[in-house]
């Protein structure tokens, strides 16, 4: 079958990926399955950039085709922050929990009409060879004044869809994955995967 392995560290992405993934012909392995690989440090200004980072360094490590997600929120009334650093916004140690409450302190007073953010996430599948696949993907929607809802990961509790006006913290995972930036970007990637793998060189 298939080998890659996901180049990322975030439970959530790993959950989400790992059900979009189910019905591929796809051996999924992930970061625990290779304890020597590190922290990788994002020094990319863009997602494109970060998900090369983390696709490359690791299919370099593994011998094997790596997908990397570089995601984020971007909040308009912030001009596109925390975008990039949307997992280090509480920076110097950063949790979901205390994201949300910087991203609420920094809207306080903002209508909710100005409230505007969307998703993004830019997925890359990065082979040993240096051969490339990239797709992209947004979801559109408004940050709410108090958060809500259990599931999901990350601003998802503040983040409500546009379409539906749930928060993605209430929405079931079908239901996220279907809209979702993340859903978007793996579709768009797997509609070409068959071309990217039948041009890897795999040793
Ligand atoms: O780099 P890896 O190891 O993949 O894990 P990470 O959590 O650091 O991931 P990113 O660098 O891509 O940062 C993405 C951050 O954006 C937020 N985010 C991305 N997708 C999200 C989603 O579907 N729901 C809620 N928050 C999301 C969340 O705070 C993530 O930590
Ligand atoms: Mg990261």
């Amino acid at each position: 079958m298939n080998a890659v392995v996901l180049a990322t560290r975030n439970k959530g992405k790993i959950r989400e990926f790992s059900e979009m993934l189910q019905n591929f012909q796809l051996n999924v392995l992930g970061l625990d399955d290779f304890p020597e690989i590190g922290e990788i440090e994002e020094t990319g200004v863009t997602f494109e950039a970060n998900a090369r980072i983390k696709a490359s360094e690791v299919a370099k490590a593994t011998g094997l085709v790596a997908i990397a997600d570089d995601s984020g929120l971007e909040v308009d009334a912030l001009d596109g922050a925390p975008g990039v650093f949307s997992a280090r916004f509480s920076a110097p140690n950063p949790t979901d929990e205390k994201n949300n409450a910087l991203l609420l302190e920094k809207l306080q007073g903002v209508p909710y009409e100005k409230r505007t953010a969307r998703f993004r996430c830019v997925m890359l599948a990065y082979a040993p060879d240096g051969q490339e696949l990239c797709a992209d993907g947004s979801w559109e929607g408004h940050i709410a004044e108090q958060p809500e809802g259990d599931n999901g990961f990350g601003y998802d509790p503040l983040f409500v869809d546009s379409i539906s006006g749930k928060h993605s913290a209430c929405l079931s995972r079908d239901e996220k994955n279907a809209r979702s930036h993340r859903g978007k970007a793996l579709r768009k990637l797997l509609e070409d995967w068959p071309f990217f793998w039948g041009r890897v060189k795999h040793s």
